[in-house]
């Protein structure tokens, strides 16, 4: 099992909540669709509209989340704005096993965490142009209460020391103009990581 995992290396993607992961990858999936496949998350925090069981998450309760972490069923796990999030190994196997790029959409502390792990996954940080940029389109994109947007931004200001300081990534996307952004991902993408497929 362990061996599917090393032949196809993931591709993770870290940067502060709102910096633009979900928006990028969006774009990446929809250019090369055969070529990677979405881990599916689990976290215990409730659903937002829209949001599907087993597609955008699996959505579940704290104590069953818990057990699953301390069963050894989770490559990362995090604790955040109050709800665990994580990754199971079976997830990322699952895209491993149909031939695809794994995509691990997670946290700084989830980074460090799979970085432990014989997974060897290419690293992209998603940076926003600044932590003012980033607060006003957590607000514009209405999902925030005033604490939870508290919470994320206070935890932006640690991600962004950690996002860029030298080594931790293997490329760092800056993502002002969105167009020009995305043409940055898609050529580390082309170039390292789907050149070794
Ligand atoms: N380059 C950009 N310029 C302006 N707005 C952007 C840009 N990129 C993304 N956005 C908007 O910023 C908001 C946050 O983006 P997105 O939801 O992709 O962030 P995220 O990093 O996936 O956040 P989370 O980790 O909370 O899921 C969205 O409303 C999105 O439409």
């Amino acid at each position: 099992m362990m061996s599917t995992l090393k032949t196809i290396r993931p591709l993770m993607f870290c940067g502060p909540s709102g910096s633009g992961k979900s928006t990028l990858l969006k774009k990446l999936l929809d250019d090369f669709p055969d070529k990677f496949g979405f881990s599916v998350s689990h976290t215990t925090r409730k659903p937002r509209p829209g949001e599907v069981h087993g597609k955008h998450y699996f959505f579940t309760e704290m104590d069953a989340m818990k057990e699953a972490i301390s069963d050894g069923l989770f490559i990362e796990n995090a604790c955040y704005g109050g709800n665990l999030y994580g990754t199971s190994r079976k997830a990322v196997e699952s895209v491993a096993k149909d031939g695809k790029v794994c995509i691990l959409d997670i946290e700084v502390q989830g980074v460090k965490q799979i970085k432990k792990t014989d997974l060897n996954p290419w690293s992209v940080f998603v940076k926003p142009p600044s932590l003012e940029h980033l607060k006003q389109r957590l607000v514009a994109r209405n999902t925030e209460t005033e604490e939870t947007l508290a919470r994320r931004l206070k935890a932006a200001e640690e991600e962004m020391e950690y996002g860029t300081s030298e080594g931790n990534f293997d490329v760092t996307i800056v993502n002002d103009n969105l167009d020009q952004a995305y043409e940055n991902l898609k050529d580390f993408v082309v170039k390292k990581v789907l050149s070794e497929l």
